[in-house]
């Protein structure tokens, strides 16, 4: 009967019987030759750290590229799509989440596929499907195959979202590792940005627009597909199905003039034990949730990127263009271009991430961003909640043909929140006149049904009303672009990118794809979750409600991140494991290299290891 390794108590790391002294034993019979940095001296991991690991890490991340640019491009489309293929709100809605749907759907699956096809085969998928789908919507006839077109490209985004943090984490050397996953989502954000600026650019091209926003995707992909070919596979996928010389082969390339022997000896008793350990096959799954450690990585995981959604990004990144029109900016373009600088907020912040994870570690960096998140969100609710409470009136009622819900709404705020009514007003400076509540046009959201020009004939020659929907105008706006600011600059160093980074490296290897799908598949159900209930929670909690739920929300988080995240920056991928042998909550406390930074350092068949206070940052 195997031993249950949950029962096992937590080691430090080096004791003997710990995985890092494992290793140093399997060293000893190792059939390559003496460690070329048996000397004592710590190595110089910058000198010895070969471009080749940096030219990985950028073609997977072009993988994160996809990922961002063709969830965010959709929304500029769109604006234009919806003219010309006259769509209805219900085919808009499949065209933005059917995407995000088959990108749930294919993260789950990936996990086999990336077990049984290896990650490189399954990057090279998924920028195959993303150039097809990318080909399929830029050539699109009618609304048919651009949803069809819509669902690949989902397809590719899933796979490409569970693999590619995977094998950036497995190539990467323990020192970079937590900064090169991260660069993935800096292309996550970078590939937001460029879509809003592509959306933007060409915006003024009414009539096929939409086709090059769409299409230009093609080319990182292409681009990723070309360089896969060359790249070579993870070389812990290698040992783990047998291809050991090839693996070795990997390492030497990726790892340069560096000792690779001990990686090798580690990954290898790893893989051997995990052999002995899991032995006897069956789900995946139910091995992971029968087994201690795994479990709780797995809880930790899906937990992190739940609250990754929950925190409401998606709403706020979405959200956007109200915020800055309820600002004042009236004009459509202006709003794009603004709505660009939001995203750029989100790609500059997710830098200051990549340089920090390395230098704070993952738990520091997720605590004070999700604490951050929360006054955040909370300066945005109270924004709202002012907004709601300074609401102008309503002051002209004209007569409604259709004896709509709208006539019966005598301030902007419960008008605003009916999703069948907009706020029609004049303005002189910020004070409003001349309000009416009417009901919007069925085809486009961008006027009302009807009473426009009866408005106007009432009004001042020479000025036309204003039309808003979905948002009040308030002198209050300042306190929300405030708290979106603040809000992005908190979330995006760590809430964005740290749920990615963990669930890349808390899972063995024989768990690592399917906990990684698992992961990578909450992530996405909780974003079609949160977008698709997000106008229906404004409507029965109004705006400010919706953004005091979140906050909430994190407040959970914040109390989850700091009873169950343990801190995995500095440790060999394979050592990993150990910090969840403990029991769930006490991961933060009782991790084994809380507030000491591991670095080993093997010494003729045996090991030791130097503090941080010594030689050994990180930086
Ligand atoms: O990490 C990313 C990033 O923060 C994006 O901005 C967001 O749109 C995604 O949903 C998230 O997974």
């Amino acid at each position: 009967v195997s031993r249950r390794a949950d029962e096992r108590p937590l080691k430090p790391m080096g004791e003997p019987g710990s995985r890092r002294q494992r290793a140093a034993d399997h060293g000893e019979r190792s059939l390559i030759g003496p460690p070329s940095g048996a000397s004592g001296e710590p190595p110089d991991r910058d000198a010895s750290t070969p471009g080749f690991v940096y030219v990985l890490a950028f073609f997977s991340a072009l993988g994160g590229f996809l990922f961002g640019y063709d969830t965010g491009v959709v929304s500029g489309a769109m604006l234009l799509l919806k003219r010309r293929m006259n769509l209805s709100a219900l085919w808009q809605e499949l065209l933005v989440s059917s995407t995000v749907g088959a990108a749930a759907v294919s993260a789950l699956a990936g996990g086999v596929l990336n077990g049984w096809l290896g990650r490189r085969i399954c990057i090279l998928l998924a920028s195959f499907i993303f150039s097809f789908g990318g080909v399929m919507l830029a050539l699109a006839p009618d609304k048919v195959v651009l949803l069809v077109g819509r669902i690949i490209v989902g397809l590719g985004i899933g796979i490409a979202s569970m693999t590619v943090p995977v094998y950036i984490a497995e190539v990467s050397p323990p020192h970079l590792r937590g900064q090169l996953v991260t660069i993935n989502s800096l292309f996550i954000t970078g590939g937001q940005f460029i879509a809003s600026v592509i959306d933007g650019a060409f915006s003024y091209l009414s009539e096929d627009g939409w086709r090059y926003m769409l299409g230009l995707s093609v080319l990182p992909a292409v681009l990723q597909f070309l360089g896969f070919i060359f790249l070579p596979e993870s070389p812990r996928w290698l040992l783990q199905n047998g291809q050991n010389q090839e693996s070795l082969q990997v390492l030497r390339r990726i790892r340069g003039d560096q000792n690779v022997e001990e990686e090798y000896d580690s990954i290898k008793a790893s893989v051997e034990e995990e052999e002995r350990e899991v032995r006897g096959g069956g789900v995946v799954l139910l091995r992971i949730l029968s087994h201690g450690p795994t479990r709780r990585a797995l809880i930790v995981g899906c937990g992190l990127q739940m609250f990754q959604q929950l925190s409401g990004i998606n709403t706020v990144m979405y959200y956007s263009a109200t915020i800055l029109q309820m600002a004042g900016v009236r004009d459509d373009k202006e709003a794009i271009w603004l709505a660009a600088a939001t995203s750029a907020t989100n790609f500059v912040f997710t830098l200051v991430g990549v340089w920090l994870v390395e230098r704070v570690g993952r738990r520091k960096l997720t605590l004070g961003s999700l604490l951050g998140t929360g006054l955040s969100l909370a300066l945005l609710a109270v924004g709202f909640l002012l907004s709601a409470q300074s609401s102008p009136p309503v002051t002209f009622h004209p007569v409604d043909p259709n004896n709509s819900t709208c006539r019966l709404y005598e301030s902007c705020e419960p008008c605003m929140l009916d999703p069948g009514c907009g706020f029609c007003f004049q303005e002189n400076g910020t004070k409003v006149f001349e309000s009416s509540c009417v009901p919007v046009h069925q085809a486009s959201t961008d006027h009302a049904a009807w009473g426009r020009s009866e408005l106007l004939f009432d009004f001042k020659e020479g000025k036309s009303p204003i039309w808003a929907y979905n948002y009040c105008p308030t002198s209050y706006s300042w306190v929300v672009l405030m708290g979106l600011i603040l809000y992005l600059a908190f979330f995006a160093p760590g809430m964005g990118p740290m749920p990615w980074t963990v669930n890349s490296e808390i899972y063995p290897l024989w768990a690592r794809s399917t906990g990684n799908a698992c992961s990578a598949g909450v992530n996405w159900i909780f974003n079609v979750l949160v977008s698709l209930t997000f106008l229906h929670v404004a409507e029965y909690l109004s705006y400010y409600g919706a953004f005091f739920l979140y906050t909430g929300l994190v407040f959970l988080a914040l109390l989850f991140v700091l009873g169950c995240l343990p801190e995995t920056r500095g440790l060999q991928l394979e050592d990993v494991e150990d910090l969840f042998m403990g029991q769930l909550c006490s991961c933060g406390a009782s991790s084994p290299t809380h507030n000491r930074h591991v670095h080993y350092i093997r010494v003729k068949g045996s090991n030791y290891f130097h503090s941080d206070d010594e030689n050994s940052d990180a930086d």
